[in-house]
């Protein structure tokens, strides 16, 4: 990809840093991958929104860094309905690791996805994920090629867009789920529209997802009444994790973690 200019700063660093990341060694993975589409459907059925909660150590648009251990806070998310869970294991801008990933896989039973900036075929085989995020805009015209190689492992691969040229790009490559980010990485704003927008533009058998930027119950219901099969949730739900772990504030700040998706899992809809 070459449009780095088109990316916000941070946005280009990230990118930057992915591209310069090593290969890891051994062959190609073969992933026993947990369905997300089935872990989404099952918490609607449950009456739960379907919450793809995220371990978000640090990002560039978050201040501090919350070092508790990843495992406690999966649990605590899964403890407050979450569907699945979305595992940063980009070290550099977001404080995740591979390590990390793999701890908190091991630790839970919902599916989980691995949220890093892939670049290319062999990054694919960092550590084992039920998911693996693919951004249409990172991987220009390897989408195809990629998916297909996230497959072949076993892994689901959820691609990721941020308008109607990127879907069609997305549903041309094969994929199957799809997130919509309402985060443009050109400004690092944030606007709910951008789900409303895309969504009714995806095919009827994509399995749908709304990504960044939301808050609140309010927030939730309105992806979900726009179409959102699930929804993928990091701040909000991080909010209120000290930035560090000793003491009574680090324990209380983790039960924090299972109030907050709490609040979205049981914010109830019309749809
Ligand atoms: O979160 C950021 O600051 C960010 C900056 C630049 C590129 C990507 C970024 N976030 C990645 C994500 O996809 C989010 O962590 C995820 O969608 C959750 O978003 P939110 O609920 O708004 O934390």
């Amino acid at each position: 990809m070459n449009d780095s200019e088109e990316l916000a700063p941070a946005v280009a660093s990230i990118l930057r840093s992915a591209e310069a990341r090593g290969d890891p060694e051994g062959g190609p993975l073969s992933v026993d991958a947990r369905s997300l589409p089935a872990a989404l459907s099952r918490a609607e059925t449950d009456g739960r929104v379907p919450v793809i909660a995220e371990v978000k150590p640090t990002s560039p648009t978050t201040d501090g860094t919350r070092d508790a251990d990843p495992v406690e806070l999966a649990e605590r998310m899964v403890a407050g309905g979450a569907a699945a869970l979305s595992v940063l294991s980009e070290p550099d801008h977001f404080g995740g690791s591979p390590e990390n990933l793999r701890r908190v896989r091991e630790a839970v039973d919902v599916p989980v996805l691995r949220k890093d900036f892939v670049v290319r075929e062999s990054q694919l085989d960092t550590v084992a994920a039920d998911v693996v995020l693919l951004i249409a805009r990172f991987v220009g015209e390897d989408l195809g090629d990629l998916v297909a190689a996230a497959e072949e492992r076993g892994f689901q691969p959820l691609v990721e867009v941020h308008d109607a040229a990127e879907l069609e790009r997305a549903v041309a490559a094969g994929a199957e789920l799809i997130g919509v980010n309402n985060r443009d990485l050109a400004k690092l704003e944030v606007d709910l529209e951008t789900f409303e927008t895309v969504a009714p533009q995806a095919p009827d058998d994509v399995t749908l997802v709304a990504e960044s930027g939301i808050g609140s119950p309010d927030d939730a219901r309105r992806m979900v009444e726009a179409g959102a099969d699930g929804l993928l949730v990091g701040s909000a739900i991080m909010d209120g994790v000290s930035e560090s772990p000793s003491g009574g504030r680090g324990a209380e700040s983790l039960e924090t973690v299972t109030e907050n998706t709490r609040r979205l899992t049981r914010a109830r809809t019309q749809r």
